[in-house]
């Protein structure tokens, strides 16, 4: 690459999409692929993504198109955005128009339905070759846009790589911190959003706050187990894109995760609340994937399993809370249950 600085291409123009497109285009000259032409507009003219983020102010050098192959085909950088479930479509879609070799980058917090596969796996077999990451940590996509400090980690195969793209992504307020452990950053921005769906119940329940507490911890530890099983490494799981997003998931009022756990326990079906929502709540798909792997790996997940009951099979939320409660406690750190 020569000296200047990269061209980034991020594909997706939801609240997170646009948020990291804002910060990159600080950095650097940044296209975003957005598949509605009149978002793409009102980004290149007013400066704003209504639908999802309000009047908060982009940066006024970002540009938007909704012509896929024009947005990627000056890229040295390819950012997916678009959720886990479209992830692997959207590549198919871009593939001959990308350079070779350039790194890939996912802030796709969920696992492909149909196949269990993380969306770094999804790029090595759609683009073989490429360099695949991931970013993320607890980062609510309107606190970002509004500058409040936050930070996040980017995980990349070549540590060469993730210290490569840092300065993309960051800010003097948003601290973006580098890691090789693509497997544990990735599996923990996914698993986070089902304990959030779970925390959540307890919220509408009104059940307070040693009930939020109790879920969160355990469900870190339910979260570690299935990631270390994956191939992550434990640390990872105390860091920014384990601990902290789950912190901020779980007690956050903008979470969508969570609106979908109060939204079922004040009595709503899980497609009433993400229709009224409009936007993506990754932790319902990636239910049902964690269970599956979870039994496979053979690792005791009895939080994720009482959320696909719920989510998948009808189970009441109170009958989730019971439910765990019928167990016994075991050791708290060695024991398998929860
Ligand atoms: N919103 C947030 O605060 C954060 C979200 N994430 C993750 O980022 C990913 C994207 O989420 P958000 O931007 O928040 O979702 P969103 O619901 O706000 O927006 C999703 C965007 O993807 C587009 N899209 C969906 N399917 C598509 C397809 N087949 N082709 C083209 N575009 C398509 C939609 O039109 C929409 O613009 C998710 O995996 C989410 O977990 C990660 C960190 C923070
Ligand atoms: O990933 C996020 C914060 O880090 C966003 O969470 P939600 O998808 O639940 O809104």
């Amino acid at each position: 690459m020569s000296s200047r600085t990269p061209n980034v291409a991020v594909l997706g123009g939801g609240s997170w999409g646009t948020t990291v497109a804002s910060i990159c285009a600080r950095n650097t000259r940044t296209v975003l692929w957005s598949r509605n032409a009149a978002a793409a507009d009102e980004i290149n003219t007013q400066h704003t993504n209504s639908r999802y983020l309000g009047d908060l102010p982009l940066t006024d050098t970002l540009r938007s198109t909704a012509d896929i192959a024009e947005a990627v085909s000056d890229a040295d950088v390819l950012v997916m955005g678009v959720p886990s479930q479209s992830f692997r479509s959207v590549l198919q879609e871009v593939a001959e128009h990308v350079r070779p070799w350039i790194p890939v980058v996912s802030l796709v917090k969920g696992l492909e339905q149909s196949s269990r596969m993380r969306m770094t796996d999804i790029v090595q077999a759609v683009m073989p070759g490429h360099p695949a990451g991931v970013l993320a940590g607890p980062n609510i996509a309107r606190e970002v846009v509004q500058g409040f400090a936050a930070a996040a980690t980017i995980a990349m195969p070549d540590h060469g790589t993730a210290q490569m793209l840092q300065p993309l992504f960051g800010t003097s307020r948003f601290r973006v911190y580098t890691t090789t452990d693509v497997v544990g950053v990735e599996v923990a921005g996914a698993l986070k959003n089902v304990f959030a769906i779970a925390t959540g119940i307890g919220d509408g329940l009104n059940a307070g706050d040693n009930t939020r507490a109790m879920v969160i911890t355990r469900s870190l530890r339910e979260l570690a187990k299935l990631g270390t099983a994956m191939g992550g490494q434990t640390e990872t799981f105390a860091g920014l894109a384990g601990m902290g997003d789950l912190i901020a998931t779980c007690t956050s009022p903008h979470s969508r995760n969570r609106r979908v756990g109060i939204g079922l326990a004040q009595g709503k079906t899980v497609e009433e609340v993400c229709t009224e929502m409009g936007q993506v709540a990754e932790g319902v798909k990636t239910s049902g994937v964690v269970v599956k792997l979870s039994a496979e790996l053979g690792v005791d997940m009895p939080i994720a399993n009482e959320m696909d009951a719920v989510l998948n099979n009808g189970q009441p939320v109170e009958e989730a809370y019971r439910g765990l409660l019928r167990q016994r406690p075991g050791h708290e750190v060695h024991g398998d249950a929860w």
